[in-house]
């Protein structure tokens, strides 16, 4: 049984979309970037500062630490490993270096899951955000792409016209994980 469900995918994509539907409860990683309106400290992320994080990370308190757009983005160590050893099931919002990590060091008990639109409609829906940083999270949005491809067990095709079917099929995670949890 998977322990971890990570999704990854290019800025806008849907991951977080996705994995709130799926219903896994989520790890809470921490970043150095300003909360957006909607978000809650604890709950969207562990707000904190870069020195912070860079502290975690001298400590070996984290399982990695990535820089994108400008921010620092960190998962805690201890916290995952206790995921796994509990065989509980969590789902984790990564990049690509965050989900090879995790691979890395959990394998087979992790399932790594793409989350893939085209530029287009990351591009509207990072818009529709009121997020001002477009251009930026979306520089590395064909290297985001084809990292997913290479490390990711399944790609879900997020568009736009897809969500209905997308939703259908997510419908089975989700009962499957309310009967484990
Ligand atoms: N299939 C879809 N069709 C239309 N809109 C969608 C779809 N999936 C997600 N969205 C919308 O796109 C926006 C971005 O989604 P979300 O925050 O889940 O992306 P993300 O991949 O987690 O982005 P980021 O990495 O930048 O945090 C949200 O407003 C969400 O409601
Ligand atoms: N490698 C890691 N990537 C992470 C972590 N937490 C989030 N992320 C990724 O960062 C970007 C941007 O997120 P946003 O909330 O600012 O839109 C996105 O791709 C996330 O997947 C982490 O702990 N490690």
């Amino acid at each position: 049984m998977f322990s971890i469900i990570s999704f990854t995918g290019p800025s806008g994509s849907g991951k977080t979309t996705i994995q709130k539907y799926v219903g896994a409860a989520p790890i809470i990683t921490f970043t150095s970037r300003k909360p957006r309106k909607s978000e809650v400290d604890g709950v969207h992320y562990h707000f904190t500062t870069r020195e912070n994080i860079l502290g975690m990370k001298e400590k070996g308190e984290l399982l990695e630490v990535t820089e994108y757009s400008g921010n620092l983005y960190a998962s805690n160590l201890k916290s995952i490993h206790e995921v796994v050893k509990n065989q509980q099931t969590r789902s984790i919002v990564v990049d690509v270096h965050g989900a090879r990590e995790l691979k890395k060091h959990f394998n087979e008990r992790v399932l790594l899951v793409g989350v893939f639109a085209s530029k287009d409609e990351c591009r509207q829906r990072i818009y529709s955000r009121s997020d001002s940083n477009i251009e930026k999270r979306l520089y590395s949005y064909d290297e985001d792409v084809k990292g997913m491809l290479e490390i990711c067990n399944l790609v879900i095709i997020n568009s736009d016209e897809n969500w209905l079917k997308n939703k259908k099929i997510l419908d089975f995670w989700r009962k499957s994980f309310i009967e484990i949890s």
